[in-house]
């Protein structure tokens, strides 16, 4: 398997190289499984957010590590978004994501009891990788959508140039 050499916060991972779309290949971020490599991150982000945040959002699967860290870090609480709709969810927030970075079209959902911790709070949204932006875009939206107010946007890796202003401490290329 080919893989790519990245590093964050001092830290370097030979991650695979992934080809999504024909022609497209790019370098697999990875933080589940890898205390040394969230922690790292974590401390590379945590001068990024904002002063003020009250509650760190994010999205399944690789950055809630990253998140959590992040919040105990910070002495924050956080919400995470799910991929999937779950059976006990209930009137859950349904968002649609444009990104086709992974070669999928997404749903993101946040149940009820979760978007209330969003109400009136202000929120730094906390994503792994940002490419288009679409991902941060939905995230902004159901933020918006439960009534809290977004006040950062931080990724730990930049891969191209996405749609909106978005903090980040490391850059992946498009191979
Ligand atoms: N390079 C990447 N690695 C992991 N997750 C991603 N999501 C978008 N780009 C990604």
């Amino acid at each position: 398997m080919e893989t790519y050499p990245i590093t964050i916060g001092g830290v370097t991972r030979h991650v695979p190289l992934i080809e999504p779309l024909p022609g497209r290949r790019i370098p697999l971020v990875e933080f589940l499984g890898d205390p040394e490599l969230v922690r790292a991150a974590a401390q590379a982000l945590k001068p990024l957010v904002p002063a003020g945040t009250e509650v760190l959002f994010t999205t399944e699967t690789s950055p809630i590590p990253l998140t959590h860290v992040l919040a105990e870090e910070m002495g924050l609480p956080y919400v995470v978004a799910r991929r999937r709709r779950r059976p006990y969810m209930e009137d859950p927030i349904i968002q649609e994501v444009q990104t086709l970075t992974l070669g999928v079209g997404e749903v993101l959902w946040l149940d009820r009891r979760f978007a209330e911790k969003l109400l009136n709070q202000k929120v730094t949204l906390i994503s792994d990788v940002v490419s288009s932006g679409e991902t941060m875009k939905a995230m902004e939206r159901m933020v918006l959508r439960a009534g809290g107010r977004v006040v950062g946007r931080i990724a730990a890796f930049r891969q191209g140039t996405p749609a909106l202003e978005v903090l980040t401490v490391a850059e992946l290329p498009v191979l």
